[in-house]
């Protein structure tokens, strides 16, 4: 990759080294984004995807080396609301009894005060949100009470309305039908197209390259990141999956 200055960069991710105990989940891992890119996260499970977007997040600090998140601190810089995070399924409590409007609009909490009441621009923000990923006709339901790509799509609303330029997704096709996927992958080429940075984990290789700009591939290290197309090549995926994964439609 051409090395760009660091004060271009959104996510600077150098040497992080993390462990949960005993086990050793990134290991001096490197990650460098610039503004206006989408960057696919590939790794077979445990390779420390959710490991790595966590201490991108800040969630977790690294036993050594550093992150630095549009030039300053991850904590910080979500505080000052860079950066958004689309959670795994897994994570989220689908029972819940909050609506699909008020998901979206938690993204304008830190944008409310400590009063969190909403402004005539916080619901403007939310029904753009809202349109764009076309739940408007849905925004009144429970969460739960929505499809797997429309539960995700709802939470692409949450990081849009929020106004982010950085945005973490966490595996947002698993489980997604066509046109959720089709919907979310246009908006994410939206949010690098106006400036953003775009980190997505995806265990879909064969839709990388049309998602993409570049790929990274992960196995507790970073080794390799590049053009999509030069990162799938099949001794590559060996090396991070020990096969080859798109023989058998993906890992
Ligand atoms: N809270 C935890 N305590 C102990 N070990 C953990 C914890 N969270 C993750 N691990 C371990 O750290 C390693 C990296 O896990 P991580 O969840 O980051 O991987 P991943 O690539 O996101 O996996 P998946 O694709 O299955 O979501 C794995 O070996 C995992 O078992």
């Amino acid at each position: 990759m051409n090395t760009k200055p660091s004060d271009a960069l959104s996510i600077d991710v150098s040497a992080a080294t993390v462990h949960y105990g005993p086990v050793l989940a990134l290991d001096k891992a490197n990650l460098q984004l610039g503004r206006g890119r989408v960057c696919g996260l590939v790794g077979m499970n445990g390779s420390g995807k959710s490991t790595l977007f966590k201490t991108i997040m800040g969630q977790i600090k690294p036993d050594t080396g550093s992150v630095r998140i549009n030039g300053t601190d991850p904590l910080q810089a979500r505080k000052s609301g860079q950066l958004a995070y689309v959670p795994q399924s897994e994570a989220v409590d689908w029972n819940f009894p909050i609506s699909v409007r008020e998901v979206v609009m938690t993204g304008r909490y830190g944008q409310m005060g400590w009063t969190r009441r909403a402004k005539k621009k916080d619901h403007a923000a939310v029904d753009e949100a809202l349109a764009r990923v076309e739940l408007t006709s849905f925004a009144d339901r429970q969460i739960g009470q929505l499809s797997g790509g429309q539960k995700k799509r709802a939470f692409v609303a949450r990081c849009i309305a929020q106004g982010a330029s950085i945005m973490l997704l966490d595996e947002p096709f698993a489980g997604v039908d066509k046109r959720s996927e089709a919907t979310i992958t246009k908006l994410l080429r939206e949010v690098a197209d106006d400036g953003g940075s775009v980190l997505i984990s995806t265990h879909d290789l064969h839709a990388l390259p049309e998602l993409a700009d570049e790929a990274v591939l992960l196995m507790r290290k970073v080794l390799m990141h590049g053009h999509p197309d030069q990162v799938l090549q099949a001794e590559n995926l060996a090396l991070a999956f020990g096969l080859d994964p798109m023989k058998r439609g993906g890992e």
